[in-house]
């Protein structure tokens, strides 16, 4: 049966990747997705302003939202520090199942758990399934469309606290504007753009920043 575009990418980056390494797994999906394929994943440039916020925020307990491969949990688990997780939801069983082998390639495995589902129906299981206080950082990165009803549930479900950062891609391609209008004009949020481009493409695109204010 013709393999998917996911599994082409995980077979490269299992031959040509060096196990245990994030950085040489993040470098490798880039050149695949650059030279050969284009896929969704944050990428190198958007990829910057994703570590940024990371390592500025040094996060205890991370969700994102849309997991695809694996790249971006890659990307942040591996400046996650001692003991911090990064909790991943992934819609699609054959993205999660791609993701998994890419996670566990890199070696970050420990530092992450891949929770298949709908993100509406895990979000309100994280406090009691998966025993989350609050999130000190959200990386959404799924359905444009539920950018903004998942930021409803996150805060109807009490996983906010003040100085929460979430981090929205694909601001502009594919776009997320009715998020983009929820964010900016809610008080409770200070929001910050960052003006980039679409992973490995010559288009614009820019990520939000939003601050939780509690
Ligand atoms: O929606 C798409 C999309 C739409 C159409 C075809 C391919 C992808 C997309 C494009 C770039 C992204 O960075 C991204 O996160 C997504 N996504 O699905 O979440
Ligand atoms: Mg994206």
């Amino acid at each position: 049966m013709n393999q998917s575009k996911e599994q082409r990418i995980l077979n490269f980056v299992l031959q040509n990747a060096v196990r245990g390494d994030p950085r040489s797994v993040m470098d490798t999906i880039d050149k695949y997705c650059s030279q050969k394929e284009w896929a969704m994943n944050v990428g190198d440039e958007k990829g910057l302003i994703l570590d940024k916020t990371v390592e500025e925020l040094q996060p205890s307990v991370v969700l994102e939202l849309g997991t695809y491969c694996g790249y971006s949990a890659v990307r942040i688990a591996r400046l996650l520090k001692a003991g911090a997780r990064l909790l991943t939801v992934e819609f699609n069983p054959e993205f999660a199942a791609i993701a998994k082998q890419i996670i566990e390639f890199a070696g970050v495995q420990d530092k992450v758990k891949i929770l298949e589902g709908p993100s509406e129906e895990i979000i309100p299981q994280l406090k009691k399934k998966y025993e989350v206080d609050t999130l000190d950082f959200v990386f959404l990165d799924h359905w444009k469309d539920r950018y903004t009803p998942d930021t409803i549930l996150i805060q109807e479900c009490n996983l906010l606290r003040k100085g929460s950062v979430l981090l929205a891609d694909n601001i502009i391609v594919p776009g997320a504007p009715e998020f983009l209008k929820y964010i900016r004009n809610n008080p409770r949020f200070q929001c910050t753009n960052y003006p980039s481009h679409l992973e490995y493409m010559k288009v614009e695109d820019a990520m939000e920043k939003a601050v939780f204010l509690g």
